[in-house]
């Protein structure tokens, strides 16, 4: 099976006084080594959808199979371990805790395992070089920039060898050139690693570095396009998209 990840047929329903279905029969599959980004406009339901596929909510109706198991019928305890294990997450803002190093802030993960200590530095060398953060890990976060900071959150999200690394408008807080160096660095990581990536965002031009963009619209799939040799043509394609779902794409 290639398949990390399988959403299929899944409704969320907002209970509350006036219940909001905020997705409808959504279902699509992301092989291994896939980079995917989800965008559509506000309110479409794309957070939505990264908090059921990250496990923080459950589908009203409808499965997501993560590696082959379904991690919403695991116990609590089993299912925070899952998450631990198999998942990456990488946030708009960062998300990193100011009083640790940038070298503490990666390693987290591992501390959370138990990782042998050795097996530690070593995976902080090979991450922090391939990541370009590598003579700034005793820094602390306020003494970098944007952009270091996100690839700081980068080289956390993948330290533990995840199956699926989630990422929530990750160049939201970032100038251009930041983002496209963090794109940059997804990409590589996708490309040298086979990491399976997915990705939310506003942004067509982040957009552009996947494989795949998925759009969603009211809350069901609008349409999907796959990228081919070109990124410029693929941009385009995703401006294209976005301007028949009407707004900026926001
Ligand atoms: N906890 C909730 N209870 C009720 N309705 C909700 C809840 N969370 C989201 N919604 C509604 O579900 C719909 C989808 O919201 P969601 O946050 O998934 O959209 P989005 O595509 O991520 O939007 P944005 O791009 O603005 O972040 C919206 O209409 C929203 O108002």
């Amino acid at each position: 099976m290639t398949e990390v990840l399988q959403v299929k047929n899944i409704n969320k329903i907002y209970d509350g006084k006036a219940p909001f279905q905020a997705l409808t029969n959504v279902s699509f599959m992301v092989d291994k080594g896939e980079f995917i980004a989800i965008m559509g406009p506000s309110g479409s339901g794309k957070t939505t959808l990264l908090n059921l596929i990250s496990t923080i909510d459950r589908p009203t109706s409808g499965e997501i199979l993560i590696n082959g198991r379904e991690p919403h019928k695991l116990k609590k305890a089993e299912l925070a371990n899952f998450r631990r294990r198999e998942l990456g997450f990488v946030f708009q803002d960062f998300n990193l805790l100011d009083t640790l190093t940038l070298e503490e802030n990666m390693i987290l993960p591992l501390t959370l395992e138990r990782t042998k200590p050795s097996m530690m530095d070593e995976r902080v060398e090979s991450i922090s070089k391939k990541l370009g953060i590598h003579g700034i890990l005793n820094k602390r976060t306020y003494e970098v920039s944007g952009g270091q900071k996100q690839r700081t959150a980068i080289a956390r999200a993948i330290i533990h060898q995840p199956s699926l690394l989630l990422a929530d408008e990750p160049t939201g807080n970032l100038d251009s050139k930041a983002s496209k160096d963090v794109m940059e660095t997804l990409q590589s990581i996708n490309e040298k690693d086979q990491t399976t990536m997915l990705m939310v965002t506003h942004d067509p031009y982040a957009a552009s570095y996947c494989h795949r963009v998925i759009f969603i619209k009211d809350g069901k799939l609008y349409n999907e396009i796959y990228r081919g040799t070109n990124q410029k043509v693929f941009f385009q394609q995703i401006m294209d998209v976005l301007s028949m779902l009407g707004g900026d794409g926001r």
